[in-house]
């Protein structure tokens, strides 16, 4: 088996090359591959507190079916773990998986202290009769892509960036609570979501959105704030209005794909003055349908994953298998390159 390493807070751009990288090494050889990643991620463990995470386990796992990883395999990250040399991690490796190949990025670092390199590796493989890929970074605007800088782009709103360097957009799960029953009088009721204090969410404001509520996609226009124009003390509010929606949502699921900042959240002088810019901000969530548009294959498949979720994903190529241009932006001389908005609903990529 080929394994791709690394902690994987989501699969973004670059490391839909390590995927593909490993498919291809998978089929050279005629064995199966997959994804090696661990639970929690190993910021948690070293730096002894929650980190703060694009995805969480459940997030992720619809992520993996989405790129069609035939193996997700998430190991528990402890100080044990973290403790073994470059040598010591393979062979743990070669006791639980006997993996025939590896493939990582070049900043890929592993063992304690982070001592083992991809030359170590090279040396260890090497050893035992392994491949090892070790990819080229891919880069965005004169940066690596990587999760920490998508993070960085989701907390401060910046979302279409998110989407460019993740190939789809940011997305949120969460089960509806009760908040003060209030927004049903304004005209605008909202789903609000319960959310862990490690999810990364946009900073305060309002949003254009794509929701998956009660088997179907909804617009949604989501309010991240504090609520400052009624008085009471509340945390941070993750809500969202389903446009045209008329459902009892209370316990249930909802998954919520931030597209596009609309604004800051304000404090208005009156509730007349508030509902008559919710009413302009869901105009102009309406007119931003292209924006939605622009990922019709991601919520196609999806909507697949969504209402099947036990559906056997094994086997399904993930990846065009003729190269893509490169986006504007993005600059990887001399690779191929996953095309924006991500292709995989076509017969061709599936
Ligand atoms: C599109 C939209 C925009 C909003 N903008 C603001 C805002 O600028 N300021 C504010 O105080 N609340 C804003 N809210 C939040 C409302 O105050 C909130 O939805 C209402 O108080 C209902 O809260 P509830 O769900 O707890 O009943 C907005 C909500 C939506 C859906
Ligand atoms: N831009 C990239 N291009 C190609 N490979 C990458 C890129 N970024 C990370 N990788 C590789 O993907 C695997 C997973 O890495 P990891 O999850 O640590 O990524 P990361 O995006 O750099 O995360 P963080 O920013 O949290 O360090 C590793 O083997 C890593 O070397």
């Amino acid at each position: 088996m080929i394994l791709a390493l690394g902690s994987f807070d989501g699969f973004h751009r670059g490391h839909q090359l390590l995927l593909q990288g490993a498919r291809k090494r998978a089929a050279e050889k005629k064995t199966p591959w997959g994804v090696l990643t661990f639970s929690c991620h190993p910021q948690s463990v070293l730096q002894g507190h929650p980190y703060p995470l694009l995805f969480l386990e459940k997030e992720r796992q619809l992520l993996a079916a989405y790129w069609g990883i035939p193996r997700f395999l998430v190991i528990p990250f402890d100080r044990a773990l973290a403790e073994l040399s470059p040598e010591g991690f393979l062979d743990y490796l070669d006791r639980r998986f006997s993996p025939t190949g590896l493939v990582v990025g070049e900043n890929f670092r592993f063992g304690k202290g982070r001592g083992g390199t991809p030359e170590i590796l090279r040396r260890l493989c090497d050893a035992r009769h392994w491949s090892l890929d070790v990819i080229p970074s891919l880069y965005w605007q004169d940066r690596p892509i990587s999760s920490s800088q998508i993070r960085e782009s989701v907390r401060s709103g910046r979302l279409e960036e998110a989407a460019a360097c993740l190939g789809h957009p940011f997305l949120v799960q969460g089960t509806v609570t009760r908040g003060d029953q209030r927004g049903r009088e304004l005209g605008f009721p909202t789903a609000n979501l319960a959310l862990k204090p490690e999810k990364i969410v946009p900073d305060r404001g309002v949003y254009g959105a794509c929701v998956w509520a009660e088997g179907a996609w909804w617009t949604g226009a989501l309010n991240v704030g504090f609520n400052p124009t009624f008085d009471g003390i509340r945390g941070l509010r993750f809500e969202v209005h389903l446009l045209g929606a008329s459902l009892d949502l209370y316990g249930k699921p909802l998954w919520v794909f931030p597209l596009r900042k609309v604004r800051e959240e304000l404090r208005f002088p009156d509730r007349g003055s508030l509902i008559r810019q919710m009413e302009k901000d869901v105009e102009t969530i309406r007119r931003w349908k292209a924006q939605k548009d622009s990922y019709a294959c991601f919520w196609e498949t999806l909507h697949g994953l969504l209402t099947s979720p036990s559906e056997p994903l094994a086997g399904q190529p993930p990846f065009p298998d003729s190269p893509a241009a490169i986006p504007e932006g993005e600059t990887s001389p001399g690779r191929d390159c996953l095309p924006r908005g991500v292709g995989r609903c076509g017969p061709e990529n599936r």
